[in-house]
């Protein structure tokens, strides 16, 4: 497991650091960022795992997020994956559309051909990195995860398919119920095969209602913007109220008036989801 420095800067005290590596799960170069708090130099710290939405790098909640200043302050690192595999032999959907292929790996493990070669991103992101960045830097065994829309959509299902691996998990405009969307129902169909059973695994609000032991409930908060393009048709927070309510499931939902989709809105909540994840390392 040998990773390469590819950037460092400092940025309120810490380090804000991006690494490739070759990854076993998707079987290319992957690069990520971490933050590295400035407490971080005297002893290990808890992680929070952001998961970018559709078009995103692990550049973009770093930069647009604001999120270093609070993290600094709360002696948190953050790691921020790539949101697919990349590189010349990685198989990307044919019209260079947004939505599915390069920048698109919706945090599941492809089944179908061409694209099971390397679109391992739930294995990538649930097992290899957490691994790696526990082997290679100083930090605790606590993880949180948060993310926003296709990485939304990530955070909650690799949360609710693994409570016992995070204290604590959040979401900004998730897409909800991928197995009823456009974007979902792309993404699975291309990534999974036709057969709909499968899809299942990957989307939230289904997992949601299979959790039926309140021992293994991590608290989980969603922020959504009420005037956010994509709410109607992709994201469908409703569906999740509705899986928790069936469950008894206690998830915090916030209707955000106003806001959008855009890291404008990200920015302006950020801290209370850092605050939510910092109360529960401890
Ligand atoms: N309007 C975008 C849809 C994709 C989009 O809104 N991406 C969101 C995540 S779903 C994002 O974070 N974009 C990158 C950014 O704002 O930095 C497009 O057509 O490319």
């Amino acid at each position: 497991m040998t990773i390469e420095q590819v950037s460092s800067a400092k940025v309120f005290n810490g380090w804000h650091k991006q690494f490739s590596h070759q990854s076993t799960s998707t079987q290319c170069q992957m690069r990520f960022a971490i933050f590295l708090p400035p407490q971080a130099q005297q002893q290990n710290v808890p992680v929070l795992y952001w998961l970018s939405g559709l078009t995103c790098t692990d550049e973009n909640f770093m930069q647009k997020a604001g999120a270093l200043k609070i993290a600094a302050m709360l002696g948190m690192a953050i790691v921020c994956p790539d949101t697919s595999p990349r590189g010349e032999n990685v198989a990307d959907d044919n019209d260079g559309a947004y939505d599915f292929g390069l920048g698109a790996g919706f945090y599941l493990n492809a089944t179908q051909a061409p694209y099971k070669a390397h679109y391992q991103m739930y294995d990538y992101v649930v097992n290899e990195l957490p691994a790696l960045i526990e082997t290679h830097f100083p930090v605790t065994k606590q993880r949180a995860i948060s993310g926003h829309s296709m990485g939304g959509h990530g955070a909650l299902s690799i949360a609710f398919k693994n409570l016992q691996k995070y204290t604590s998990v959040s979401a900004f405009s998730p897409i909800c119920n991928p197995i009823n969307c456009p974007w979902g129902k792309k993404a699975f169909n291309g990534y999974l095969g036709k057969n709909s059973q499968t899809w299942f695994e990957y989307d939230s609000s289904e997992l949601l209602k299979k959790l039926t032991d309140p021992q293994s409930f991590i608290p989980a908060l969603v922020d959504q913007g009420e005037s956010d393009t994509f709410l109607t048709e992709q994201l469908a927070p409703q569906a999740l109220t509705q899986a928790a309510e069936q469950v008894g499931y206690p998830l915090v939902l916030r209707m955000q008036q106003g806001y959008d989709h855009s890291y404008y809105f990200i920015a302006s909540f950020i801290e209370e989801h850092l605050r939510f994840h910092a109360q529960h390392f401890n």
